[in-house]
């Protein structure tokens, strides 16, 4: 569905991200792992269209990806600002009109995040969390083929992280793929088919989950293992 061969971004000399290339195809998941400034957001940016890569190719059915062609993901950032006078029933009926969503799209997703009942509420008196549910409907509105999440489960309490897994199996089944980066990796290990792990704007790993975690290991184990190995070069 999705291919990126030797993505690129040199900011300068000490930042930049490198040669990554990975595939995610219709019903997987991909998660980007990485710690602070490892190159998650960076490769999201490039993916999204608002940051030029150096270098590297990325494609959607094989096809180059035209810069003006938004059609084929739906983009849900870290910090999404909404805003704060419109309610929640608003600010999702805008972003409706935008994407062709209509209202029982709008009502529907409201209702997925759990919102219905607060969706007449001001923005501004939404918890953290709340925000983050809205910004997760607004994602989910277009009923895109793609789903590009940048640290969807921050800010959410343990119901809503195990809902989030939920919908994402959901979103799997009906055939999406998605991507989505995050520091949690027991969400990785259970939601995720195959994981990126960056380090320092490198790639150190591109595998299946199923296939890193056999004979009991945890994603936490085999990354540490990868860095410190990293390190001693
Ligand atoms: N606009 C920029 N100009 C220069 N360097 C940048 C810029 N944006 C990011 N960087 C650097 O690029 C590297 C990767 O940053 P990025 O934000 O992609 O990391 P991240 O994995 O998303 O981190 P976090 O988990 O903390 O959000 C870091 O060294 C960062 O300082």
């Amino acid at each position: 569905m999705l291919e990126v061969r030797q993505l690129t971004k040199i900011y300068n000399e000490q930042n930049k991200v490198e040669n990554i290339s990975f595939s995610v195809q219709e019903g997987q998941c991909l998660a980007l792992c990485g710690g602070n400034g490892a190159g998650k957001s960076t490769i999201i940016k490039m993916l999204i269209g608002q940051l030029p890569p150096t270098k590297g190719d990325m494609y959607v059915n094989e096809q180059p990806i035209q810069n003006n062609d938004k059609q084929w993901f739906s983009f849900m950032p870290d910090h999404l600002q909404f805003p704060p006078l419109l309610t929640g029933y608003e600010v999702l009926s805008l972003f409706g009109q935008w994407q062709g969503a209509t209202d029982e799209r709008v009502k529907q997703c409201l209702d997925v995040v759990g919102l219905t009942n607060d969706q007449h509420k001001q923005v501004r008196m939404y918890s953290k969390g709340m925000q983050q549910r809205l910004a997760f409907a607004q994602a989910l509105l277009a009923d895109a083929a793609l789903l590009i999440l940048d640290e969807p489960t921050n800010g959410l309490d343990p119901y809503w992280v195990w809902e989030f897994k939920r919908l994402i199996r959901l979103e799997k089944e009906k055939g999406k793929a998605i991507i989505f980066s995050t520091h949690m990796l027991s969400i990785v290990e259970e939601i995720a088919d195959t994981v990126v792990f960056i380090h320092q704007g490198q790639m150190l790993i591109y595998d299946s989950v199923s296939a890193l975690c056999q004979d009991g290991k945890s994603l936490e184990s085999i990354f540490f293992a990868q860095i410190s190995q990293h390190m001693s070069y």
